[in-house]
């Protein structure tokens, strides 16, 4: 980290500082430390007014944090903290006792800034209701794509525009395993472990690699992009717990790579009436896709709207210091409303739009068969697609050499956009075949336009 350097407009500072209470100094709360403390004199003049670091929400005191603060600071007592605060920073994580201190610290009149998305998914409204009911800012950057300035884009700078589809990886963790077993073959499980030494990981990780993650990042950004209050429970969620080695070689075979996609978009329902659809679940990408060469923690997202047309943004998506970064530079656009007075823009969920059932969701899939390798297997198999209008771009058979002798083989279907419900009605009726021994995979294929 680099030495503080004093801003140039240090004589024109507000003599008041702007008190900020921390709240968690785990992997994202201890980077936020270090930056308020090490870049003091730079954010003094980029707010107006020196920012106060008046206190640190642990769970336990005496732990050597090697951070350059004041040891006094460091408190047990959360809830006394942020009620001496003008702006507080949640980065404990979890429903309970983060959103009780977040209301907390509205009803005494500070700001709030936070990385999580959990909550934010789970009942952004009354934070929402609470923060304009007092005249403050909740701020939210951190919680999506990590370091990447993602939300104000789409809340400020695309406020004027249409937004039509968000598309993206929003998930370090999971990109990291699936990139890992791509690429270097590694098991499910040492890569998760890697991740979490890596500090990309939630305290559980059963969150990022069932997706419950990343469906939040996608209630959040679906809320943002179609002014329509969407929750976790609105969301399509599968994680990567299912993805298995052969499915990822599959796709290889395919030209193809297994990521796990955020999807927001707006679609139309029967009587005409326009909807959103939410879903988190893993796809397999064409190698040239632009989504598909995103390694690592790394996140991507494709935003589309009427007018701007297609913009890409990406960056680091998880991490101690990439999410402070995201976190600081809410904490200063905050700190800056206290200092020359109003707030921000709030919750618009103005549009309301009804949210698509995930059975009328329409995309490709890449279905895996094993198969009896006999005539009239392939025209029994593609009846049964036909039967439920599920029409059928490509096929293609492998054999397999089985130690009792029998002809086995595997069958490859890649089909045109159908329902996910007619997908799901060809696969229930595949698995009754007795000529198919199983469904050894079905994955979903995005990624043809973009
Ligand atoms: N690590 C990352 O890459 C990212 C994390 N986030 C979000 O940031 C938040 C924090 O994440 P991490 O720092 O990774 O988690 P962490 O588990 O490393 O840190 C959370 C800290 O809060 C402390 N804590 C728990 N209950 C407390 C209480 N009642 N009072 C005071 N401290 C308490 C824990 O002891 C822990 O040190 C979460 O909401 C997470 O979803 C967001 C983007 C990226
Ligand atoms: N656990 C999350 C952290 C960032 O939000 C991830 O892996 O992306
Ligand atoms: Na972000």
């Amino acid at each position: 980290m680099g030495a503080d350097r004093a801003g140039p407009t240090e004589g024109t500072l507000a003599v008041e500082p702007v008190k900020v209470a921390l709240l968690g100094c785990g992997v994202v709360g201890t980077e936020v430390a270090r930056l308020l403390t090490t870049q003091s004199g730079e954010l003094a003049s980029r707010v107006g007014a020196p920012l106060e670091l008046v206190g640190i929400a642990v769970r336990r005191l005496g732990r050597d944090r090697d951070l350059p603060v004041d040891p006094s600071l460091f408190t047990t007592d959360a809830e006394e903290l942020v009620t001496r605060a003008d702006v507080v920073v949640e980065v404990i994580g979890g429903i309970e006792p983060a959103r009780s201190l977040v209301l907390r610290a509205f009803a005494h009149g500070a700001s709030v800034v936070t990385a999580n998305k959990a909550l934010l998914a789970a009942d952004g409204p009354t934070l929402y209701e609470a923060a304009a009911e007092n005249g403050v800012d909740l701020y939210y950057e951190a919680s999506v794509a990590g370091a990447i300035p993602l939300l104000r884009p789409l809340k400020e700078s695309l406020a004027g525009d249409r937004v039509t589809r968000v598309l993206g990886i929003v998930n370090g963790t999971t990109n990291y395993v699936l990139d890992q077993m791509d690429t270097t073959g590694m098991g499910f499980a040492e890569a998760v472990e890697q991740a979490q030494a890596l500090g990309y990981a939630e305290a559980d990780p059963t969150a990022d690699v069932e997706g419950f993650d990343a469906a939040a990042k996608a209630a959040i950004l679906a809320s943002l992009a179609f002014h329509t209050r969407v929750s976790l429970d609105d969301v399509h969620r599968e994680g990567i717990t299912e993805v298995s080695a052969a499915d990822v070689r599959a796709a290889q075979l395919q030209g193809c790579v297994v990521k796990l996609l955020a999807i927001c978009e707006r679609g139309v329902d029967a009587a005409g009436d326009e909807t959103v659809s939410v879903r988190v679940h893993p796809a397999m990408l064409p190698r040239a896709h632009q989504l598909a060469g995103v390694r690592g923690a790394f996140n991507a997202v494709y935003v589309e709207a009427e007018s701007a047309g297609q913009l890409m943004f990406y960056g680091p998506g998880a991490g101690g210091q990439p999410t402070a970064s995201a976190v600081m530079g809410d904490v200063v656009a905050v700190a800056r409303h206290k200092v020359v007075g109003g707030r921000g823009p709030g919750e618009s969920a103005y549009a309301q739009l009804a949210v698509q059932p995930m059975a009328e969701t329409v995309t490709r899939y890449h279905v895996r068969l094993d198969v009896a390798d006999k005539p009239g297997v392939l025209a029994q198999v593609a009846g049964v697609f036909a039967q439920h209008g599920v029409s059928i771009e490509a096929v293609q058979q492998r054999q397999v050499t089985t130690g009792d002798g029998a002809g086995r083989a595997v069958l490859v279907v890649v089909t045109h956009s159908a329902t996910d419900a007619a997908l799901a009605a060809t696969v229930e009726e595949l698995e009754d075949l007795e000529i198919v021994d199983s469904v050894a995979g079905v994955l979903r294929v995005e990624g043809g336009d973009a």
